[in-house]
């Protein structure tokens, strides 16, 4: 898995793995340029002939320099906009700056006319982790020039501005995209830089994962690579009752759509029996939605064991009696699956949280979350207090949006790299619910249940979505799991 490593670490891992590899730190940038010329002919459809590279003093610059020659070298018509005397530049940098072929045209960043038109390629080389204060001068002058300029504008490793693993002050560049080196930066990943990073693309230079680890705080981007080896198998013989028998529970009056969605995904995320328990005239619309879900009846209710894992809260409200909630937790005493309602009620009755089982997730999006731990000022404020949060009441926190995070008791913490903005659609969390509760249900430990579902979940509305884009709905999230299961070779 990738370890995220912070920004002030990085350059002890670049030198220490330089040592280790017997490479020069030349050759570990020439990775990086080639990486970043491969992913740029991978991802854009079409690479355009005017390219245009701004190179600020740094190894980011020497970046923006390798990728001027490698470029140059395609056929690509090369102009290169700098900012200080070489001899002011970083050792590399000013090695690719001699390796320039003569057809790259040099400017400086104060004789450059700055008129692009829509099919440019603009790449920004000004910064990347080694910023150390908010942009100033001719940087701010320039970057606020290209951010109001035309054409297709890629950051490498990091838009210039943003500082690696916190909130950026004052300006940075807009990328539409960021390819970014072996690992995502963390401030890649907070809903604030959303403007700024564009589509966020990882470029690999081939720095092994063990070696990442090293220099790392616990913290992972979860991609399908990693999914495989999480999954347990179906075997031949098997029986509907290998695969867990769960119960969900929630649904009110007009919300009863909620427990089955979360049902449909239970099933379809393989769980051999799904049970579900919603108020009694609530039965029949369920039963007519689904009729491979049984309906669970209080007697059912009594014997909490018999189910492999509960889902607790879609479509609730707020109006039950607070009493069954509470000896439903004082009874379970196996993990269990919390959202939506189920959280809100904790948030409104506090001493509840107390009787949540150890290694129980909870899935909440950042307004359940808020309301949970209080007032959130930004991103990085909500990673740390769901640390403090899953460590304290020793549970799975799963926080729901762009990204999603799913933080452990221990203190880890993975960022999910699945799913897309067409999934900001009503019902989608319930899927998701319906997903965790099936996989723990089947008998995952709490953590790869909530790592499967929250990657499935987002890859399946990723695929749901490729034809649907904006039209896409939660059902189509729960018809496309099979095909995410499919994508990843898991049978
Ligand atoms: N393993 C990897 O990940 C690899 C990483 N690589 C690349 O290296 C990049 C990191 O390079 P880096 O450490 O040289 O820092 P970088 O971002 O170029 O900036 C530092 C320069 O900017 C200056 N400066 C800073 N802030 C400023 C400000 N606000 N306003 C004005 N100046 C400011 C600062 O000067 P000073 O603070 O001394 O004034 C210094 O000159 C990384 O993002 C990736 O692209 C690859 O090549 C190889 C593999
Ligand atoms: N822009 C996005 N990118 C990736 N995933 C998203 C995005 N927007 C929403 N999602 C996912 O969709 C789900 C929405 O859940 P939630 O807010 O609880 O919706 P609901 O309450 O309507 O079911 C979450 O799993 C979230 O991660
Ligand atoms: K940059």
């Amino acid at each position: 898995m990738l370890s995220i490593i912070p920004g002030n670490k990085i350059s002890s891992l670049d030198s220490t793995y330089i040592k280790e590899e017997g490479i020069s730190s030349w050759d570990l940038m020439e990775r990086a340029a080639s990486a970043f010329c491969n992913l740029l002919f991978e991802k854009l459809l079409m690479v355009p002939d005017d390219v245009f590279i701004f190179s600020g003093p740094g190894n980011n610059g020497g970046d923006g320099l390798a990728i001027a020659r490698l470029l140059s070298l395609r056929g690509k018509k090369v102009s290169l906009i700098v900012f200080e005397q070489n001899q002011n530049c970083s050792k590399d940098y000013q090695i690719n700056f001699e390796k320039l072929p003569s057809q790259v045209q040099v400017f400086r960043w104060d004789e450059f006319g700055f008129a692009f038109n829509d099919h440019d390629l603009i790449i920004d080389g000004i910064f990347g982790v080694g910023i150390n204060r908010p942009v100033e001068g001719k940087y701010r002058e320039v970057i606020e020039k290209l951010n109001e300029a035309k054409g297709i504008k890629i950051a490498i490793d990091i838009p210039s501005g943003i500082p690696s693993d916190s909130l950026l002050i004052g300006i940075a560049f807009k990328a539409d995209y960021t390819f970014t080196f072996q690992f995502p930066k963390l401030a890649l990943l907070f809903p604030e830089h959303a403007e700024y990073s564009g589509v966020i693309e990882v470029a690999d230079i081939g720095i092994p994962d063990h070696f990442l680890e090293q220099f790392g705080e616990n913290r992972y981007f979860l991609t399908g690579d990693d999914l495989k080896s999480l999954h347990l198998t179906f075997n031949r013989f098997s029986h509907k009752g290998d695969y867990g028998k769960v119960l969900l529970i929630g649904g009110s009056k007009g919300k009863v759509g909620a427990v089955l969605l979360a049902s449909k995904a239970a099933l379809r995320t393989g769980s051999g029996l799904v049970f579900a328990l919603v108020p009694e005239d609530e039965r029949l619309i369920l039963q007519i939605g689904a009729p491979e879900v049984i309906l669970a009846n209080q007697d059912e209710i009594k014997g909490l064991q018999i189910f492999d894992a509960l889902g607790v809260g879609p479509g609730w409200g707020q109006e039950i009696d607070i009493s069954f909630y509470e000896s439903l937790l004082k009874r379970y005493h196996k993990p269990l699956v919390i959202d939506a309602d189920g959280l809100n009620l904790l948030s409104a009755h506090p001493r509840l949280i107390e009787l949540v089982p150890n290694g129980s997730i909870l899935t909440p999006h950042i307004k359940e979350f808020e309301r949970m731990t209080g007032k959130v000022d930004h991103h990085l404020d909500r990673l740390q207090k769901a640390r403090d949060f899953s460590e304290k009441h020793n549970v799975y926190l799963v926080l729901k949006g762009q990204f999603t995070s799913i933080t452990c008791p221990d203190g880890r913490q993975f960022f999910n790299s699945s799913g897309n903005q067409y999934m900001a659609t009503a019902g989608s969390g319930d899927v998701l619910t319906g997903m965790v509760t099936s996989f723990l249900g089947q008998g995952y430990p709490p953590l790869n249940a909530a790592l499967c579902a929250v990657y499935h979940h987002g890859l399946a509305g990723e695929l749901a979505s490729e034809t649907r884009l904006r039209g896409t709905i939660a059902g189509d999230i729960i018809e496309s799991i099979p095909a995410s299961f499919l994508k990843l070779g898991i049978a």
